[in-house]
């Protein structure tokens, strides 16, 4: 017998059903909850619904399956809410999600967390208001005296779930909120449904009784005597021609561009209120609606129509693809041309970019072929905005989507074509927190659930993915020469060295530099100077005692900023100011040492001081419009010099960059990691390739005091086939992906200790397990310290296809499973990373 103390009256016999719920958090499992039986015959997988959660918590799931079998041992709570009259999620989506959380070792709550946009979450900071039409000293309904408090409280301000529960003092508000509910005192739910808003447009037009010739002749007649009413009445009709087209009347213009200095609003309201002009109110798009067809056609030349016509030719026998083509070789309308063949085949299409900053200028190409078929998903983006587009995808209003790597969980069911551009960039992995998802890889899988074809986009392919096409699991298309009469710029070495003894060095500026930066600046043509290193300085020491200023919470040394004058921790953004005097020997004597773009910045301008430097890295770039106003004034021309961090190195298309110059090239290759190679060439031939994308040709100057490096010299030899085969070599031999597959642990703990004494025990334990698979360390990773946290991490080596990896997994999991039940381990976090970069 249950007991539904606002069900309607029951019929006597009725069968229960459970609703089984995917929910947001991070347990293994699914939950069960009750169906009402008002809900009984609307439920449907993928809709979403409001539980109860723990014993204060409400949060948003997503409905997974509907039976009739009460859990075994637990009471089932009652599903609070259905949100959602069609599914909101996929039946494709969730397995993808599954899938997820399967390879990268999390759980499926994590992965809807990162899915969902907050917007469509529900949790118990939704808010409670009183209903716009209650009043309660006209009511007439009986409350209960919880009920009363809750609606005084409420005639002052909207509340949270949390907080009502707070005012009462009870755990389960279910039954409180519906009865409010019932008599129509307070909207539950309501905001939470409305918590996506859509953005409405008040907008004016003309009462169609006076859009006939005569009775506007007789309208300007009376309105003589009234000319501030008339100016407003003049105005409408230039912007619309009511007479000769009504439909233009009946959508009016927007209020906002009626209304100006010349046009008073009193006069505007006036008109309104006398039943001569209407106020209308319509719901707009976020995204300014897009022309389309402003684009003039593309006229592909013979090497893109081959390659075009190499693509759709290996479609026909791969799923994958990669399309490796130069710098500048025009992928892009090779991509315009097959989104538009996907599109007008009926199915969707996807086009991940690895970062926002690469964003602005290919979403201006492909908005002006696309137009409002076209959505744009990023974390720029506001959760309203981003719900539209989750909403748009359901509703078939975007069949095409631009965005970065959180754009692969979006409710597509049809997908034709995934274009993933710059397909070697480390910013498609998610970092933290879980899923820790690479979204190339993912996005191939989900190419696979929905046999849509997958094309991968680089002048560098990674090393896995230019391997798979070797191997010939991958189609693959080459593009060897740039669009046009382009070539690929000359590269140059500045011998830091050779100038250091010749004194020829300014700074860190090499002669060579400065001497054809100012060439470029007499020509009028513009620079980018690429350091991967953003503040002024790295480092600071005192020179008499050799005190460098650390992180308290971090094990690094902390940046000079100098716009902030103050010293910077890039891993927790702890804060100091810089001190006058050494805080251990008290010398004055505190030098920066080394480069960060800012003091670029600062030296270009004393160098240059006629020419307009910016600088864009993470500190310019945090606004929304960061990135486009800066790409936007150095498209136009407007800056000189563009400085910037590894945002400044791909996919960006200008005119008149003649000259690009690199800092410190021997840094990136001696970073010590397995990829510090493949980086270096990734990020060198990238940048070097923003010069000379047209006419004229570019020229790239590499600082370097080691000037006989092999690799720098493949680099200038502009030659990925050596630099690969040299590469493979030394993977195959160190048995580093795509030979092995990894797997990094990493425990973490205040006390250094117990954080060290949990790895070495967890290593034991993995090595006597994981037969034939190695298991290497425990060791401190680069930075052994980030927010007072100790760090130990653990590399597992799974060699490719000898080892099933599902299982290796499992074991893994459940040995760290095992760790933290120990007492001492318990509070040790350990994060499991699949594939890391
Ligand atoms: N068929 C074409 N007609 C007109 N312009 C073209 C054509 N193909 C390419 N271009 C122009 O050539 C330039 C380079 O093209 P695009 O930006 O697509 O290169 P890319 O291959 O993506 O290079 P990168 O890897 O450096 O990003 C662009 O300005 C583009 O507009
Ligand atoms: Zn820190």
């Amino acid at each position: 017998m249950q007991t539904d103390a606002f069900g309607p009256e029951l019929p006597l016999e009725r069968t229960t059903r459970f609703a089984e719920l995917l929910l947001p958090v991070p347990i293994p499992k699914l939950f069960t909850y009750r169906v009402p039986h008002i809900l009984q015959d609307s439920v449907q997988q993928g809709q979403r619904a409001i539980v109860q959660f723990g014993d204060r918590k409400i949060i948003t799931g997503v409905i997974i399956n509907i039976h009739e079998t009460p859990p075994k041992d637990y009471e089932a709570k009652y599903i609070l809410e259905v949100l959602d009259h069609q599914p909101v999620v996929t039946p494709v989506q969730l397995k993808f999600f599954q899938w997820i959380a399967d390879y990268y070792a999390c759980t499926t709550g994590e992965v809807l967390n990162a899915a969902l946009p907050a917007g469509l979450k529900l949790s118990s900071e939704s808010r409670v208001q009183l209903h716009p039409a209650f009043n309660l000293d006209e009511s007439d309904q009986p409350f209960s005296e919880k009920e009363l408090i809750v609606l005084k409280r409420l005639s002052h301000e909207a509340l949270t779930y949390t907080e009502i529960s707070k005012l009462l003092g009870v755990k389960h508000l279910y039954s409180i909120l519906k009865s409010l509910a019932g008599k129509e005192a307070i909207i539950l739910f309501e905001e939470i449904k409305d918590k996506f808003k859509p953005k409405t447009e008040k907008r004016i037009r003309l009462q169609p009784e006076y859009a006939i010739a005569s009775a506007l002749e007789k309208l300007f007649e009376t309105l003589a005597s009234k000319p501030k009413q008339e100016a407003v009445l003049l105005r409408y009709l230039q912007e619309v021609p009511v007479l000769s087209d009504s439909a233009r009347n009946r959508n009016g213009i927007a209020k906002k561009d009626l209304i100006d200095e010349e046009i008073s609003e009193s006069s505007l309201a006036t008109l309104i209120k006398n039943k001569i002009l209407e106020e209308f109110e319509i719901v707009v798009s976020r995204f300014a609606e897009l022309e389309a067809g402003e684009a003039p056609p593309i006229h592909l030349s013979a090497d893109q129509q081959h390659a075009l016509n190499a693509t759709l030719q290996a479609f026909s026998t791969h799923q994958n693809n990669l399309l490796h083509g130069v710098t500048g070789s025009g992928k892009t309308a090779i991509y315009i041309n097959l989104i538009k063949q996907a599109l007008e085949g009926g199915s969707q299409v996807l086009y991940l970019l690895p970062e926002i900053a690469l964003t602005t200028q290919i979403v201006h190409r492909l908005k002006k072929v696309f137009g409002a078929a076209m959505g744009i998903y990023h974390s720029r983006f506001s959760d309203n905005e981003r719900v539209e587009v989750w909403n748009g995808v359901l509703s078939g209003k975007f069949k095409f989507i631009v965005g970065v790597r959180s754009s692969i969980f979006l409710p597509f069911d049809n997908l034709g074509l995934i274009i993933i551009d710059e397909e070697h960039d480390a910013s498609y992995k998610q970092q933290e927190p879980a899923p820790r998802y690479h979204a190339r890889d993912a996005a191939m899988m989900m190419a696979h659930f929905q046999h849509a074809k997958v094309l991968l986009g680089s002048a560098t392919p990674s090393v896995e993915t230019f391997y798979h096409a070797q191997e010939g699991r991958y189609g693959y298309v080459r593009l060897d020469k740039r669009f046009g009469e382009a070539q690929l710029p000359a590269m140059v070495l500045a011998d830091m060295g050779i100038e250091r003894k010749s004194k020829t060095i300014k700074g860190e500026f090499s002669g060579l530099l400065l001497r054809n930066i100012d060439e470029a600046l007499k020509k009028s043509e513009q620079v980018i100077i690429f350091q991967n290193r953003r503040g002024y300085s790295p480092v600071v020491n005192c020179e008499d005692c050799g005190w460098v200023p650390k992180c308290v919470n971090c094990a690094v040394s902390l940046t000079y900023h100098q716009f902030r004058h103050a010293l910077v921790c890039h891993y927790c953004g702890y804060k100091e100011s810089l001190p006058e005097k050494c805080p251990t020997c008290t010398s004055p004597r505190l030098k920066t040492v080394g480069y960060g773009t800012e003091k670029i910045e600062e030296e270009l301008s004393l160098h240059f001081p006629e020419a307009n430097v910016q600088r864009m890295d993470l500190d310019t770039t945090r606004s929304k419009t960061g990135y486009e106003s800066i790409i936007d004034q150095f498209e136009k021309g407007e800056t000189n010099i563009l400085v910037g961090t590894q945002m400044v190195t791909k996919g960006l298309d200008f005119d008149h960059v003649s000259l690009v110059g690199i800092f410190n090239v021997d840094r990136m290759i001696h970073f010590p990691d397995f990829r510090s190679y493949e980086r270096a060439f990734q990020l060198v031939t990238q940048v070097s390739g923003r010069a000379g994308r047209r006419e004229k040709p570019g020229t790239v100057i590499l600082q370097t005091s080691d000037t006989e490096h092999p690799l720098l010299k493949l680099i200038i030899e502009h030659n990925y086939t050596d630099f690969y085969r040299i590469e493979l070599a030394d993977r195959k031999q160190h048995e580093y992906p795509p030979f092995s597959r990894l797997i990094e642990v990493t425990l973490k703990h205040t006390d250094k200790k117990i954080c060290k004494a949990a790895a070495v025990q967890l290593t034991d334990t993995l090595k006597n397990s994981l037969g034939g698979i190695r298991v290497m360390g425990p060791g401190e990773p680069m930075i052994s310290k980030i927010r007072n946290q100790f760090l130990m991490s653990i590399l597992v080596k799974i060699p490719r296809g000898k080892t099933d990896l599902q299982q290796t997994k499992n074991s893994i999991l459940s040995k760290i499973g095992f760790l933290v039940k120990e007492k001492e381990y318990r509070s040790v976090r350990v994060i499991v990373d699949v594939d890391p970069v």
